[in-house]
């Protein structure tokens, strides 16, 4: 997989060399590279942005910078990210999506966000954009939105994390529930003792129990996952809860 990222602070995204995902990068699990907007740009004040049309407070980003640098950037194939406060909602799912294709070009706005005829051109030449949200809350721009979708992407890519199984135990990973709480040494701190029964060494009641906790959690956290989930993925166990 290839990921590329355009914006007008590209040290913004320094963090992405580091850790995991620099990890990626470095053994070749991942192409990555960020691309500063303004190289696109061709007069004496490196202009991104110009006032809307219709008025309104603030700055819209420029088409024509914008094409530019995505006609040297995006591949054939490559999926257009734009992360907004408007667009649909960036879940592990969305991320599961995303991680099979090929290229995904993160172009981060800043302002009131991008000409919408950018995205229109892309969809037009028969390519996939997909605006997207992390959160109803509003950013100043869309390098940290950036940042985290193109973690929780990252890390779904094969040999990228130590151990594949715990994917699948995960908050929001393929069991739909909440994540168990864990504990580690030592037994007993501040007076408060890690449950006995993963003391035990007994497998099965170890495997009951955590997931009676993550159905619990996710109860009382999030009850709108517990009614997405598929219900033949429930035992009576579970229904006893
Ligand atoms: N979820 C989300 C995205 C954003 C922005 C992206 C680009 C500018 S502001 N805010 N909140």
């Amino acid at each position: 997989m290839r990921i590329d990222v355009i914006s007008i602070f590209p040290d913004y995204l320094a963090p992405l060399s580091l850790s995991l995902v620099g990890k990626a990068a470095q053994s070749g699990l991942l192409e990555l590279a960020v691309h500063d907007l303004r190289s696109w740009t061709t007069d004496r004040h490196r202009t991104v942005d110009d006032t809307p049309f219709g008025g309104g407070a603030g700055m819209v980003m420029r088409p024509d910078v914008w094409g530019a640098a995505l006609d040297d950037v995006l591949q054939p194939g490559g999926t257009l990210i734009v992360p907004t406060p408007s667009g649909e909602t960036f879940t592990q799912r969305v991320a599961e999506s995303l991680v099979i294709e090929s290229q995904l070009v993160f172009a981060c706005g800043r302002y009131e966000g991008i000409d919408a005829r950018v995205a229109e051109r892309h969809r037009q030449g028969g390519g996939t954009v997909r605006e997207m949200s992390i959160g109803d809350y509003v950013l100043n721009g869309g390098e940290v939105a950036s940042l985290v979708m193109i973690e929780a992407v990252a890390r779904l890519l094969p040999g990228v994390i130590g151990n594949p199984a715990s994917l699948v135990e995960e908050s929001h990973g393929e069991a739909g529930l909440l994540e168990y709480p864990v504990y580690t040494k030592p037994p007993s701190w501040a007076g408060l003792d890690a449950p006995e029964v993963l003391l035990s060494g007994h497998h099965a009641k170890i495997v009951r129990w955590r997931r009676d906790r993550a159905i619990e959690r996710t109860l009382d956290r999030r009850p709108d996952m517990i009614e997405a989930l598929d219900p033949t993925t429930l035992d009576k166990a579970d229904l006893a809860l």
